[in-house]
C-alpha cells in the first residue's frame, strides 16, 4: 500500500504544522504570504473567497501545488510566428500581464478606461471591479514549440526539448478530435470567479494577436479534485467524490518524487528543473447511459461508495482500499476492473500525479445529450512513468471506460516559477 498522509492527521496537526512544499508559491502560501484572502484556502465560489491572491513569482508556477480554485479556462495556442525574438516579446509581455491580474489589475499598464479614447484600451474592462478572485496562471511549452509536424526546429529549441516532452501515445478507446488536441503553448487560468478566468485568458489572446492563434480552448466548473489538506472533497459529474487520494501540497515528499522535474531529470532539459509535465485530456461522459446504472452497479464502477467515498472494502473516506478482501463469488469485493483498482499506485509501481481537473458541460449533442465530462489535468515529473502506464491500463482494462470517450489530448512542459528579476516565464529555455 502506498503510504500518504491522512487528511485528519494533517488538520489535527494544523496547515502549518503539516509543511507545505519548500520555498515558492507554496512555502509563501505555508508562511501566510498568500495575500489578501478572505474566504480561507477552501473558499468556494462564495463571496468571501474571492480576494485570494497568489503571488506570480517564485520558485513554481502558481496553479499546480495552490489550492484548486472552482473555474478553469484553459486555451491551447499555436504559434503564428517564426520569429523567435516576437516569441520572447509575447513571453515577456504575457509574463507582465499575468504578474498584474494575477494581483488583481488590469492586463495592460494603462488599464481598460485610463488610456486615449483615440486608441483601444490595453484591458478589454470586463473584470473592473472585480477582486484577483484566486487567479492563477499557470504556462507551459508543448511539443511542437521545440520541433513543428514537419520536423522544423522554428525557434532553435529542438536540442533543448525534454525527451519525455513528446505527442502523448495513442490509447484504446481515444476519439480525439484534432482541433481539441495539442497546441505550441498552453495557459491554465483559475479562479474562484469564471469572468476573471475569462478575462485573463481573453487578454493574454489579444496580447499575442500577430503571434499566437487560440488553437483550442476548455472551460471547468466545480474542480475535480483538492490539492490542498484543508479543502473538501468535491464530486465529479458521476455524482462521486473525486480527488479523494490525489497528492496534496502538503506531501512534501511525494511532490518532489511525483510532481517537480528533478534537476538532472534530463540533460537536455535542465531549464525544466523545478517546473512539471501537464497532462490534459477532455474526457466526455455517457451521462445519459450512466444515469440509468443502479447505484451498485455504478459502486462497482468506482470501486467506491457514491455517498461518502469510502472504498468498498470499508471504513471511511480515507481508509487504504483492501483490493484483498473476498466479496461474492470468490471475487474481490473492489472488483477487478473497478476504477480505483485499475489505477492505484500499487499497480503502477507507484506511479502518482498530482491531478487537478474541473467538470464541464459545452451545451448538447446533435442527438439531444449532454456534451458533458471531465476536463481531466494532471501535473506530474515524468509523464512516460507516472501518466502514461495508468492510462494504458484504464484504457484496457477499466470498467469505467464503457462510459468515456476521451475527445481532446494534449502534453505541455511547465517551466519553473518566475524569479525575482527574470522577464519572462520560460526565460532559462531561451538563454
Ligand atoms: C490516467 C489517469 C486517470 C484518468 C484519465 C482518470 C479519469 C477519471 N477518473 C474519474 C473518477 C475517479 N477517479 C478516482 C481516482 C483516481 N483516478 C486516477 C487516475 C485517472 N482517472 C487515480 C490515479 C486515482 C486515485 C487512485 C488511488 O490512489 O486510490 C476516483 C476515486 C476518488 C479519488 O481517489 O479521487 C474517482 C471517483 C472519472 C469520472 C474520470 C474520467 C471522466
Ligand atoms: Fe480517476
Amino acid at each position: 500500500m502506498t503510504a500518504r498522509l491522512s487528511r485528519r492527521g494533517l488538520l489535527g496537526g494544523g496547515v502549518a504544522a503539516a509543511g507545505l512544499a519548500g520555498a515558492g508559491v507554496a512555502g509563501a502560501y505555508a508562511a501566510g504570504g498568500l495575500s489578501g484572502v478572505t474566504g480561507g484556502p477552501d473558499g468556494p465560489t462564495g463571496s468571501g473567497a474571492v480576494a485570494e491572491r497568489y503571488p506570480f513569482r517564485g520558485a513554481h508556477q502558481s496553479g499546480i501545488v495552490t489550492p484548486a480554485q472552482d473555474r478553469l479556462h484553459f486555451a491551447a495556442f499555436d504559434v503564428t510566428t517564426d520569429d523567435r525574438d516576437a516569441l520572447v516579446a509575447l513571453l515577456t509581455t504575457w509574463t507582465a500581464a499575468a504578474e498584474r491580474m494575477t494581483a488583481g489589475g488590469p492586463a495592460g499598464p494603462v488599464g481598460p478606461v485610463e488610456g486615449a479614447a483615440d486608441l483601444p484600451p490595453d484591458d478589454t474592462g470586463e473584470a473592473i471591479g472585480l477582486p484577483a478572485g484566486g487567479l492563477t496562471l499557470t504556462f507551459g511549452f508543448g511539443p511542437s514549440l521545440f520541433r513543428d509536424a514537419d520536423g522544423r526546429d522554428r525557434f532553435g529549441l529542438a536540442e533543448r526539448r525534454p525527451a519525455s516532452l513528446r505527442d502523448l501515445p495513442p490509447f484504446p478507446g481515444d476519439e480525439l478530435v484534432a482541433a481539441r488536441s495539442g497546441g505550441d503553448l498552453c495557459v491554465q487560468a483559475c479562479a474562484q470567479d469564471p469572468q476573471v478566468a475569462v478575462h485573463a485568458i481573453r487578454n493574454l489572446a489579444r496580447a499575442g494577436f500577430g503571434t499566437v492563434a487560440v488553437r483550442w480552448s476548455q472551460l471547468g466548473f466545480g474542480r475535480t479534485s483538492s490539492t490542498t489538506a484543508g479543502q473538501d472533497t468535491p464530486r465529479n459529474l458521476f455524482g462521486f467524490k473525486d480527488g479523494t487520494a490525489n497528492v496534496l501540497a502538503e506531501e512534501t515528499r511525494a511532490v518532489d518524487d511525483h510532481v517537480w522535474v528533478g534537476a538532472d531529470d534530463d540533460p537536455a532539459a535542465g531549464w525544466l528543473a523545478g517546473g512539471s509535465y501537464l497532462v490534459a485530456r477532455r474526457i466526455a461522459m455517457n451521462i445519459e447511459t450512466w444515469d440509468r446504472q443502479t447505484l451498485a452497479e455504478q459502486e462497482a464502477v468506482v470501486g467506491r461508495s457514491k455517498g461518502t467515498g469510502a472504498p468498498l472494502s470499508g471504513g471511511d473516506e480515507h481508509t487504504p482500499i483492501d483490493f484483498a478482501m473476498p466479496g461474492s463469488d470468490d471475487q474481490p469485493i473492489v472488483a477487478r476492473d473497478a476504477h480505483v483498482r485499475v489505477v492505484h499506485p500499487d499497480h503502477h509501481g507507484g506511479a502518482r500525479m498530482l491531478r487537478r481537473g474541473y467538470n464541464f458541460v459545452d451545451g448538447t449533442t446533435d442527438l439531444g445529450a449532454l456534451d458533458a465530462g471531465l476536463f481531466f489535468l494532471a501535473f506530474v515529473r515524468d509523464p512516460l512513468t507516472d501518466f502514461v502506464p495508468v492510462q494504458r491500463a484504464m484504457s484496457r482494462s477499466d470498467a469505467m471506460m464503457e462510459y468515456l470517450q476521451v475527445t481532446g489530448s494534449a502534453l505541455f512542459a511547465v517551466p519553473p516559477g518566475v524569479a525575482e528579476g527574470e522577464q519572462h516565464v520560460g526565460q532559462a529555455l531561451f538563454a
